[in-house]
């Protein structure tokens, strides 16, 4: 079984850009947590919970923030102002790990790891100790322009003077406690809290120089996996904004497409500011064939297109029911989109229109294959080599499988085609954080190469 799978995605050519960075790993224990909450007036930490800091400007709005996921069993990013002191107070805790992150990051490592036939792998920043976090194998390329010519090197080759982008992140298990203000906090569900780094000199961009040869990119390709848009500011200090910014990644994509209908997939991330939020599905959302998306990112989204009620209710009740609802609102209202996927940690879903090229069978193996990838990253941390997916294919769907793929049938109807797969999941995994670019890009890239067997690409 997985050597077919790895058998069939072997031709696929992958372009993914933008963000990568150096993920600082902290394992959270429960004394971690009771010394770091115990820093300050349990009281104030509460208060500000209430007040939901989107943006991280002290270490108390850190904690809050943290203690709201813990409490709730929800992943969540949150952006770090661009500041020498909370960056220091940041250092002071000892890292357990340090890893490739990034949506972009992680895909290529993921994809060069399954041998795909080529990536190329585009991120604004590079230094050497980035470079180095890429993994050293010749199907993993970057694109450099010399004497005017567009010439693809092994990414650890092509490290420049840049800084080097550090997110913390707090991995914390299920059964986490710790007392709060005489009450004890229990973690529902192992998950991750996310300190973003926004570095002011990062702009979430393609260079000039390696901008105009984005048509020939897209010529080398069958696909694009882009992500990072949420790392776009809404303004900057030489006055540029984030309508700048979204204008030029709205162009990279049609500059991708130009020579070559290659399929776009926008994965989507946990994005604060909502004025960023809604830019991402106004310029980018708009202009990909495939998304990838998180329960908590799908509800957001409608939210933007004026679904408050369907939104409120995917965050409250997480009713897969009304998860497919809301996938077919986005195939209605953009066009473009031809596949919108969504997992979760009980499900990864499909919901595509009925005249999709692709049967369900074969849309099934698409989901079936990244469950796979899921298990097996969440059970061993990282995946090294091709032969770790069999200690993924030993993790059993999940005991709501058969109930939830029963549901998700009754939506295929005259419009759409809905597949549901249950996810492998792993009780206590050693680390969650890259899982959702894990599944989503094996889905997308799957899909993709079915699609090239049929000679639809
Ligand atoms: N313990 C687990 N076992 C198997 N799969 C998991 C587990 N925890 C999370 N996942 C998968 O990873 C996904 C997390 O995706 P997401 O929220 O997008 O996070 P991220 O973007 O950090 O990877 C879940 O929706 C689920 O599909
Ligand atoms: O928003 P940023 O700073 O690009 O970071 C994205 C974060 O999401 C991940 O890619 C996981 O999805 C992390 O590895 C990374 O820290
Ligand atoms: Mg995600």
């Amino acid at each position: 079984m997985i050597s077919r799978y790895i058998e069939t995605i072997k031709d696929c050519k992958l372009y993914t850009a933008y963000n990568t960075n150096v993920d600082a790993i902290k394992y959270l224990k429960d004394e971690d947590v009771q010394r770091l909450v115990d820093e300050f007036d349990h009281k104030e930490i509460i208060k500000r919970i209430e007040e939901y800091p989107r943006v991280i400007e002290e270490p108390l709005d850190f904690v809050a923030r943290l203690v709201y996921s813990i409490m709730t069993g929800k992943p969540a990013e949150v952006p770090l102002k661009d500041d020498t002191k909370l960056n220091e107070w940041f250092d002071k805790i000892k890292y357990d790990e340090e890893r490739m992150g990034g949506q972009a990051g992680i895909v290529s490592n993921l994809m060069a790891t399954l041998k795909i036939d080529k990536i190329i792998v585009y991120t604004p920043f590079l230094s050497k100790k980035q470079s180095e976090m890429f993994v050293d194998y010749d199907n993993l390329l970057y694109p450099l322009v010399e004497n005017n010519n567009l010439v693809l090197k092994k990414v650890r080759e092509c490290y420049r003077d840049d800084p080097t982008k550090i997110n913390r992140i707090f991995e914390f298990k299920k059964g986490l406690k710790f007392k709060l203000d005489n009450k004890i906090i229990v973690a529902n569900q192992s998950t991750r809290f996310i300190v973003a780094s926004r570095p002011e000199n990062l702009r979430i961009e393609t260079k000039e120089d390696v901008k105009r040869f984005l048509p020939n990119i897209g010529e080398l390709v069958d696909c694009a996996f882009l992500s990072g848009y949420q790392g776009i500011k809404e303004k900057y200090s030489d006055g540029k904004t984030a309508k700048y910014y979204f204008e030029k990644a709205q162009e990279d994509i049609k500059l991708l497409k130009k020579n070559k209908k290659i399929k776009t997939h926008l994965e989507f991330a946990s994005i604060s500011n909502i004025e960023i939020r809604k830019m991402v599905v106004d310029y980018i959302l708009s202009n990909v064939e495939s998304v990838g998306m998180d329960e908590t990112e799908i509800a957001n989204v409608l939210h933007i297109l004026g679904y408050e009620d369907l939104s409120n209710k995917i965050l409250k009740e997480s009713l897969v029911e009304d998860v497919i609802k809301g996938a077919k609102i986005l195939l209605e209202t953009f066009n473009n989109l031809e596949i919108v996927q969504v997992h979760t940690i009980y499900y990864i879903l499909f919901v595509c229109r009925k005249d999709n090229p692709l049967s369900t069978k074969e849309l099934e193996e698409c989901l079936e294959f990244s469950t796979i990838l899921a298990s097996t990253k969440a059970k061993l941390g990282n995946i090294r080599d091709i032969n770790d997916l069999y200690e993924g294919l030993k993790v059993p769907h999940n005991k709501y499988g058969d109930l939830l793929k029963k549901i998700a049938e009754k939506f295929n109807d005259n419009g759409y085609k809905v597949v549901l797969s249950p996810s492998r999941y792993v009780e206590k995994p050693k680390s969650t954080v890259g899982l959702g670019d894990t599944i989503s890009s094996g889905a997308f890239v799957y899909y993709i190469t079915l699609l090239k067997k049929k000679e639809i690409l």
